[in-house]
């Protein structure tokens, strides 16, 4: 894997498509897409944004499987992904970019890669980043987690630009846990928006959301520092933040009881089930995170979940 080597993308949603654009500024991209054109310049999930001419598209799998593939794909879809193009696959260098936790085995995507590709060398790339700002050229940080600290060094290497900063770690379980349960809690901050609860509950949603982030990835193996760095409380604070976020504006329009168009990716309604599921497994007390589940699943509405977190017993924070 050198410098400047290709870099293949799976996935033409908003993310591969940014990603597309920024590493295009150090060599050859070809980005893949289940519904691209080849030949195909603008993406429809990343609007005003054009193709530079360095990314070439396809809609064939084989012609992206370069030395680095990125896996840009929700983590919902992943595992069926990889298993039906396991052969093709296989044996790669391959960076899953969601952020989720898969509902159906309750594991994050670099255990799903090695699930499904065993002989794979599984990373993760994370952090807080929203694609529309990759895509226009402005500094982002992001983390690249691989257990393997010397595939984890040219990993970053090979995904920074000048504008793309990547740090690295080999904490997979803190990395990747980060960049799935900030999904949910920004879900649970946008409900206390949209609801009216006022920017003082969003920061209580914020530091007890994080509380209980850690609680599970340290429960599951992560280092607690991990989840102080860019991929846990870095992507926290944007998500929860920023109406550029997607799981914050669902769950905006949840608190105000308005719909939110289904074909918009939303990851963290399954990650939110997920991780209640591994909580229980667990045996730890997720209160928000259930809470998140319950209000996405219509087991509770706002005021029932708001009102079962301000009933809990008084404790020591
Ligand atoms: N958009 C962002 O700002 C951003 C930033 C960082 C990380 N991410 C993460 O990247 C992942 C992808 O998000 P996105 O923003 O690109 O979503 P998106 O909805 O914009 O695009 C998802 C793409 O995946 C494709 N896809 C879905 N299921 C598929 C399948 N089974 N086979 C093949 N293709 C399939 C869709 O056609 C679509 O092109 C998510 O986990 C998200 O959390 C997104
Ligand atoms: O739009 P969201 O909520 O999926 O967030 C995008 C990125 O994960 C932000 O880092």
């Amino acid at each position: 894997m050198t410098s400047g080597a290709p870099i293949g993308i799976l996935g033409a949603g908003a993310f591969g498509g940014a990603l597309a654009v920024a590493l295009a500024a150090r060599g050859p991209v070809t980005l893949w897409g289940r519904d691209l054109r080849p030949g195909q310049r603008a993406l429809p999930r990343l609007r005003d944004v054009d193709l530079p001419p360095a990314v070439t598209t396809t809609d064939r799998i084989e012609d992206a499987l370069d030395a680095i593939v990125l896996l840009a794909l929700p983590a919902q879809a992943l595992s069926g992904f990889l298993s039906q193009h396991a052969a093709l696959l296989d044996g790669r260098a391959l960076v899953a970019c969601a952020k989720g936790i898969d509902l159906n085995s309750g594991l994050g995507p670099v255990e799903v890669i090695a699930a499904a590709c065993p002989n794979a060398t599984p990373a993760v790339l994370t952090g807080p980043s929203f694609a529309h700002d990759i895509a226009r050229g402005l500094p982002t940080a992001l983390t690249l987690a691989c257990a393997d600290e010397a595939q984890a060094i040219a990993l970053q290497a090979a995904l920074s630009t000048p504008v793309l900063r990547v740090y690295r770690t080999t904490d997979v379980i803190g990395a990747e846990l980060g960049g799935a349960l900030k999904n949910v809690i920004a879900i649970a901050a946008g409900a206390a928006i949209g609801a009216g609860f006022g920017d003082s509950a969003r920061a209580a949603i914020i530091t007890r959301g994080f509380a209980e982030m850690t609680r599970l990835a340290v429960s599951r193996g992560a280092r607690a520092d991990t989840l102080t760095g860019l991929s846990g409380l870095g992507d926290l604070v944007l998500t929860c933040t920023s109406e550029g976020s997607r799981n914050f504006r669902f769950g905006l329009a949840l608190g105000a009881g308005e719909p939110f168009d289904p074909a918009i990716t939303v990851e963290g309604v399954a990650t939110a089930s997920a991780a209640a599921a591994l909580a229980r497994a667990e045996g730890l007390d997720l209160p928000i995170t259930a809470a998140v589940s319950d209000l996405c699943q219509g087991r509770a509405t706002i005021q029932t979940a708001l009102a079962a977190l301000l009933a809990r017993p008084l404790k020591e924070e």
